[in-house]
């Protein structure tokens, strides 16, 4: 019996020391794999946007991992500043002044942007359709604007990369890429998401389609090779189609027989402003000449009746002809939707203010219609703090939306809910800005970069079992082989 204790706490014994040893291997071997393999203190990279809109500029600030300059590293948004004041091209009567506008913003980037990384961050500015509108109008004035921000860009501490016009078909196709790229629809090689931009003065559509889009319409077909795989693009820029301008085309409609007021079905019962005939057909959009009357302006009256405004909207799309296959509208190639698609800018700040975001086309039109009929004076109340500008015409632009997305791109009560209103994805801001820098970085490589098999926490996780599994087998191993354990069976 006392051989038996003896032979027993030897056995106990030994099972603590091999459990302590065994656990404190597996505590070093682990720790060691996770300090070995601990990324070291983060540094960032950054780069700067300027989005020279119609309405606005936008200066977007983002940053990346700075030793995954264009490998794996996520580039994300870090900051936003809104200029003060309206967009660029309407400094066109004192163009100077264009680049004094921006010197607020570019402040504030200097203030966040680390000092050593002052020389080597890129700075672009890209201006869209009122710097296209502009040039079409009076070249010589949208270049002495573009002088003018030049100067300011080029005297910051950045690294200035230039300051442009950009295409619509950039418009669109960065776009695109930025919405893919931050949903991480890119690398994985997936299906991607179709991309819906309205602005002021225009609005881009673009969407992966068949690779007979080139074959048809050139100049809508944009191909890309990202991370390996090749994308072949439709993209579609309508320049006066942004909601600012379709407004201004649809009240040139109205005011064609020269009235001295004109009753809108696009604003709410109750509203009453006067405007200038000039106001309205001073763009280089509107087609239709200024009525030859002696009167200077007319006011503008709502009556509130969103089906009748889907009438007027309706009328500023061209429909009757089509040398494509298939158009749609005012004689542009589309092929079939391919959807899901991301709704961003002007089509998410309007649709979530009106609250629908979510829901059927049906629904979103019944709702529209109670919203548009209801008076003015309730709605201002109701909204206080809105900029009165925006909040007399959503009515207007869920209207122009709806026939945009249903008249205009075909989408229809089925393919409705492919549509996701989106202002940002994990931070960073829908639009074309990130894809522009992107691109110009070439920080979205060809090809698909070489990965280790497991990331870091598979390895360590993996690392832990195999481990643990050792330890068991060596365990087994002990208990069923120590000479101790035998001679005890033996004895009993
Ligand atoms: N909170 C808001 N509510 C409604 N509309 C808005 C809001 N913020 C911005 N917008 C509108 O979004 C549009 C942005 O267009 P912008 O990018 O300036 O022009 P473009 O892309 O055509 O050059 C403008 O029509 C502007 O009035
Ligand atoms: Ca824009």
């Amino acid at each position: 019996m006392s051989c038996q204790t003896k032979g027993k706490n030897a056995w106990y014994k030994a099972v603590i020391i091999i459990t302590v040893l065994g656990i404190t291997a597996i505590v070093a071997l682990v720790t060691t794999a996770v300090l070995q393999n601990k990324p070291l203190l983060q540094k960032y990279k950054y780069g700067i946007v300027l989005d020279a809109g119609s309405s606005h500029t936008a200066v977007y600030i983002y940053e990346w991992p700075a030793e995954k300059d264009n490998d794996t590293g996520r580039v994300q948004q870090t900051h936003s500043c809104k200029v003060q004041g309206a967009g660029i091209s309407s400094y066109s009567v004192f163009p100077g002044q264009a680049g004094a506008s921006l010197k607020s913003c570019m402040k504030e980037a200097e203030s966040l942007i680390p000092l050593s990384r002052h020389l080597e961050t890129p700075l672009y500015l890209g201006a869209t359709a009122g710097m296209r509108l502009l040039r079409m109008e009076n070249q010589s004035l949208s270049d002495q604007v573009l002088w003018s921000v030049e100067e300011v860009l080029q005297s910051s501490p950045f690294s200035y990369q230039g300051a442009r016009i950009i295409t619509g078909q950039e418009e669109g196709a960065f776009g695109w890429v930025t919405v893919n790229y931050l949903s991480d629809r890119l690398k994985q090689g997936s299906g991607t998401t179709g991309a819906l931009d309205l602005g002021g003065a225009s609005t881009q559509i673009s969407f992966v389609a068949n690779q007979d889009v080139a074959e048809e319409s050139a100049e809508n077909a944009v191909t890309f090779r990202l991370y390996g795989n090749d994308y072949f693009l439709y993209t579609h820029s309508f320049l006066c189609y942004g909601k600012d301008q379709a407004l201004k085309l649809a009240l040139a409609q109205q005011t064609q027989s020269g009235d001295s007021s004109v009753l809108d079905p696009c604003f709410h019962p109750g509203y009453s402003v006067d405007r200038s005939y000039f106001s309205v057909y001073s763009s280089p959009c509107v087609m239709a000449g200024k009525p030859l009357v002696s009167r200077d302006s007319f006011t503008h009256v709502g009556a509130g009746n969103a089906s009748l405004c889907q009438e007027v909207v309706r009328r500023i799309f061209n429909f009757s002809s089509c040398s494509f296959s298939r158009c749609s509208f005012n004689r542009v190639y589309q092929p079939p939707l391919q959807g899901p698609f991301g709704a961003f800018s002007a089509f998410y700040f309007v649709m979530n203010f009106l609250n629908l975001t979510s829901g059927s086309l049906e629904s979103s039109r019944e709702k529209l219609e109670r919203y548009c009929s209801r008076p003015w004076t309730q709605i201002k109340q109701q909204h206080p703090d809105v900029k009165e500008k925006y909040l007399a015409e959503y009515c207007f632009s869920g209207s122009y939306i709806l026939s945009l997305l249903t008249d205009g791109y075909n989408f229809t009560s089925d393919t409705w809910t492919d549509i996701t209103f989106i202002k940002k994805i994990s931070g960073s801001d829908a639009g074309w800005t990130l894809g522009y820098m992107l691109n110009l970085t070439n920080m979205i490589p060809a090809e698909a970069p070489d990965t280790p098999p497991l990331p870091h926490a598979g390895y360590v996780t993996l690392l832990f079992f195999i481990s643990l599994l050792l330890f068991f087998l060596l365990f087994l191993c002990f208990r069923f082989l120590w000479p101790h354990r035998n001679s005890q069976t033996q004895m009993i």
